[in-house]
């Protein structure tokens, strides 16, 4: 029911909690997606939409171009004037340009006509944001009146922190509605849920639908997750995580006057190590598709990182968009070449076996008499690596598949990895995983098949990938552990100087030999410069190589 013909305030609202996975800078596609909402909830009162809906979350410096900007106001006007057929109003999030500056904001749209408009005050400028670089942050907000009743819309980082929702409800708020486009973090989920958000439902007695966007979006990742808290601190409704959902809610405005929300369904979100790996899919399968790839091709080389990322990739696009080719060296055992043949066998994928022996040799009469006199060393390593770059980047080209990299965390913290060789290549699944996590995903998947995968049910991964010693196999006997130390230590330091910025005595005092440490540290400094020039990959962490963590490439600083 809405507010009577007298123009007394209504007491019941329906809302419709639209957590849409949109596409940055698609303002059309973006305006249709809240076209067709309006179309299928034609009973709803008031329609949600995530933040910068009509643009696309996070726009970045495209948001600078005044034609988006004026694209994205040409669509609210037209979205606004639709309203007009009685059918819902719309809180939907856009840029909005005053007098030279530019806002993060919403409009309420609704009769025919933009009755209102929210502008984000706390403008998040740390880690992968810089909204300070973008926008100018507004004053601190007052709610909307709609229908009678005053809605605050504190959006995304206004409701990380007291003041916004404290000067809502000062200015009498009745209901706080908020659109997010908040990327998957680990442990994210719940820290939104139970802390932040329930801390200002705590500090305001207000009820609040926090609403996020879901979907890829170059290194982010997000997970949806939205949910509903009442005033008295229960949760009634949790959306569900990676996929989009509409949730229609029902809100009463009690005997005291204050609203509620009757409860709906409390979907369950996916723990560890399960909703990294949806993240990846989920960031893979977006990334392919909005840059309109048929598919992928990797290097399957029988080891577990190339084979986690043919999963994944499975379960992003469907077996049959994923190319998997063995290019043995001489080096190659029988075992590795049985392992990627059978891995790709229970994924379903397409799988070849390019030999890259007859280049190799070529390489080595090509290069005979320059290095005539010098020993074999990495260099050799280093040019089996880059043909298969080579090679793969052929069937790129030829075919249309987009190459996948495997580095993990662990090898891109200290370059272990060749330039122009395997880093070759359009995204990396594993770039923010630590081996260790990798090891964890393999398991997991082989137990589990996530809701939101196109592959195969059941194992994926021959046990033996996840048991036999990593190699690179790029000499006889090879090992990873003979050049670093075994990845539990090694990720154990490397969480210590990447993810928590320790010094290498505050490494050592966590049980770690010194001399190893600080060789970590140096690796990890010397390698920025190919971090620089490595594909992007979803982030996971707090603390990805990318936006989270710019790192000068030249300096002198070592902690020991
Ligand atoms: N600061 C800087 N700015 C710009 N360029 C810089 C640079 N420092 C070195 N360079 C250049 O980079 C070159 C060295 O880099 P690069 O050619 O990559 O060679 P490099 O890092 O020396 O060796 C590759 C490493 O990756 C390991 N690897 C290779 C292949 C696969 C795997 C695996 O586990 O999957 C591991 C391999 O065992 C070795 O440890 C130098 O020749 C130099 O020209
Ligand atoms: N024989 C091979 N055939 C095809 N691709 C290969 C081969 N060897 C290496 N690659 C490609 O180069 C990447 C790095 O390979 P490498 O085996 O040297 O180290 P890794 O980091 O342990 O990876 P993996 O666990 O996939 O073996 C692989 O993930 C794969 O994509
Ligand atoms: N879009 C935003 O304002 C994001 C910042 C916020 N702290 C989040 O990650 O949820």
């Amino acid at each position: 029911m809405t507010q009577s013909s007298s123009g007394a305030p209504a007491d019941t609202l329906t809302i419709v909690l639209a957590q849409l996975n949109h596409a940055v800078g698609d303002v059309a596609g973006n305006a249709d997606a809240v076209r067709a909402l309006r179309q299928r909830h034609t009973g709803a009162d008031l329609i949600l939409v995530p933040e910068l809906q009509l643009v696309g979350y996070p726009p970045e410096d495209l948001v600078l171009k005044p034609a988006l900007a004026e694209r994205a106001e040409a669509e609210l006007q037209r979205l606004a004037a639709e309203t007009g057929d009685g059918g819902p109003a719309v809180l939907v999030g856009t840029v909005h340009r005053c007098e030279g500056r530019l806002y993060n904001a919403v409009a309420l749209i609704d009769a025919g006509a933009v009755t209102g408009m929210a502008i984000k005050h706390e403008l998040p400028n740390y880690g992968t944001f810089d909204e300070l670089r973008l926008f100018s942050p507004g004053p601190l907000p007052e709610p909307l009146l709609f229908r009678g009743v005053r809605i605050g819309v504190p959006i995304c980082e206004d409701v990380w922190f007291p003041t916004v929702c404290a000067a809502l409800k000062a200015a009498g708020a009745e209901i706080l509605l908020s659109p997010n486009g908040s990327p998957y973090e680990i442990d994210k989920d719940e820290l939104r849920a139970s802390k932040i958000i329930g801390q200002r439902v705590a500090e305001t007695g207000l009820p609040l639908a926090y609403l996020n966007r879901v979907g890829g979006q170059d290194e982010l990742v997000f997970d949806g997750c939205s949910f509903v808290i009442n005033g008295d601190g229960t949760m009634v409704h949790r959306l569900t995580d990676w996929r989009e959902e509409e949730r229609v809610t029902h809100w009463t405005r009690g005997a005291e006057g204050c609203w509620s929300c009757a409860p709906g369904e409390l979907a369950d979100w996916l723990d560890h190590p399960g909703d990294i790996y949806a993240a990846m899919v989920l960031s893979l399968r977006d990334y392919v598709e909005r840059n309109r790839f048929p598919g992928v091709v990797l290097g399957m080389s029988g080891g577990i990182d190339s084979a986690i990322c043919a999963a994944i990739a499975a379960d992003a696009l469907g077996p049959d968009r994923v190319w998997c080719v063995m290019l043995p060296s001489r080096f190659t055992s029988q075992l590795s070449l049985d392992d990627a043949a059978e891995c790709a066998r229970l994924i379903g994928a397409k799988h070849e076996i390019i030999p890259i022996v007859p280049a190799v040799e070529a390489f080595d009469q090509m290069l005979a008499g320059t290095f005539a006199d010098q020993d074999v060393d990495i260099t050799e390593e280093n040019v089996q690596s880059r043909i298969r770059g080579v090679t793969l980047m052929a069937i790129s080209n030829k075919f249309g598949p987009m190459l996948l990299t495997t580095g993990n965390k662990s090898e891109m913290s200290v370059g272990y990895a060749t330039i122009y060789g395997d880093m070759a290549g359009g995204y990396n699944p594993l770039k923010d995983a630590y081996k260790t996590t990798v090891f964890r995903l393999a398991e997991w998947r082989n137990a589990n098949l996530p809701s939101i995968a196109l592959g195969r049910p059941g194992r994926v991964i021959p046990q033996s990938i996840i048991t036999k010693p990593p190699s690179a196999e790029l000499r006889p006997d090879q090992k990873d552990s003979d050049s670093l130390p075994e990845y539990d230590v090694l990720d154990d330091i490397l969480l210590g100087l990447v993810e928590q910025e320790l010094s290498v005595d505050d490494v050592v005092a966590r049980g770690h030999d010194r001399a190893t440490v600080a060789r970590i540290e140096r690796l990890l400094y010397i390698a920025e410069y190919k971090r620089r020039q490595a594909p992007p990959g979803v982030k996971l962490g707090s603390r990805n190589f990318g936006r989270d963590r710019r790192y000068p490439i030249t300096h002198g600083f070592r902690s020991a």
